[in-house]
């Protein structure tokens, strides 16, 4: 069958098309080897055949989650000066405030109000040689009328990437792995991306895209959503609901797992569906991804998974690069165009078509 660059979701031949998106709980990772096994087993088969799950028994309290939940909204809730003082439009590394309607996706505007951060890095001194990737490295944006933000998100970035990190240890092993096997491109600077996110409802947008469809860049993302759905993956038969679930993290596959195992795992294509009027939806969401200056290794899978894996995506408007850097810049230019224009207008790729 060949593939569709587009619409890249493919099943397995053995088993029946998922048709909703599978609950997994962690706490069986722990629970004895044949609790573990069979864990792995059903992390693997969740992952390849929808690359959407959600996670259940992650061991981050309710109050945590509620908590960070209520400083999203308390800054978005600030007056747009105060948000727009913080404007990513500022930051050479995408940290900051994007107003609704001006991230773009698939050449369509976002109708999300978001406030990216990342690790608290120095900026790399920056030579002629140096690639442009060293430019996302360096410190994030605060409101000032918000000081708990800095203290809570970073607090949360903590958690959520030592979540992120036992998942990862999980998959590698239920790819026949040894656990620490991402350990060498991740060590010391993984990259650690927060995005917290308001999608107003439909009276104050000019359209239905809450964020349009696409491929998240890094090993996983671990998202958390309110009580409003939205969130919607590509399905073998169309678009699958992600309904919220109380306490859990929807998670998803990035890019460098796709390409680390040749497409045994597939980065699923996902979107936001602007909520109804008179309603919002608030998501935070938690990208891990391996240090900038890392390149993703071609996994050796063992002979039954490795004569299942379809060979990364090759979509022309979307092209994965095992260069991390290289792949996580790509994203983001395309994402925030004022930022590219602004910091990397010397780039062929910000260059206009
Ligand atoms: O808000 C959501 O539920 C999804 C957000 C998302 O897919 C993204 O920002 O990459
Ligand atoms: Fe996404």
């Amino acid at each position: 069958m060949a593939a569709s660059p587009l619409v890249s979701w493919a099943a397995p031949e053995s088993s029946a098309p998922a048709a909703s998106i599978p609950r997994l709980d962690l706490r069986r990772l722990d629970a004895g080897p044949a609790e573990r096994e069979a864990f792995l087993a059903e992390l693997r088969d969740a992952a390849r055949d929808v690359g959407f799950f959600h996670l259940v028994g992650h061991g981050i309290p309710a109050a945590e989650i509620t908590q960070v939940q209520a400083l999203a909204r308390r800054f978005f809730a600030l007056p747009l000066p105060e948000k727009q003082a913080v404007a990513m439009v500022r930051s050479p590394h995408f940290r900051g405030y994007t107003a609704a309607g001006r991230e773009i996706t698939r050449g369509a505007p976002d109708w999300r109000e978001q406030f990216d951060v990342g690790a608290e890095r120095e900026v790399l001194p920056q030579t002629a040689a140096s690639p442009p990737w060293s430019r996302l490295q360096g410190p994030n944006q605060w409101p000032v009328g918000l000081p708990d933000l800095r203290v809570g998100l970073l607090r949360w970035q903590a958690a959520v990437t030592q979540l992120g990190i036992r998942l990862l240890r999980a998959f590698a092993l239920a790819l026949g792995q040894p656990e620490d096997v991402f350990a060498p491109i991740y060590q010391g600077a993984p990259n650690q991306h927060i995005k917290i996110i308001r999608y107003p409802g439909r009276e104050a947008t000019q359209g239905e895209q809450g964020v349009g469809a696409h491929k998240d860049s890094g090993f996983l993302t671990l998202l958390v959503q309110d009580g409003q759905s939205g969130l919607e993956v590509e399905g073998p038969n169309g678009w699958i609901a992600a309904e919220p679930v109380e306490g859990s993290f929807v998670v998803n596959i990035g890019e460098l797992l796709e390409l680390a195992s040749n497409g045994y795992l597939r980065a699923t294509i996902h979107r936001v569906v602007t909520p109804p009027a008179g309603r919002d939806r608030l998501s935070v969401a938690f990208f891990l991804g391996a240090r900038h200056d890392a390149t993703v290794p071609l996994l050796a899978l063992p002979p039954d998974l490795a004569s299942e894996a379809r060979g990364p995506a090759s979509d022309p408007d979307n092209p994965l690069f095992h260069e991390v850097g290289r792949n996580y810049l790509k994203g983001r230019l395309r994402s925030h165009p004022d930022v590219a224009a602004r910091f990397y207008g010397d780039l062929a790729e910000t260059a206009p078509a």
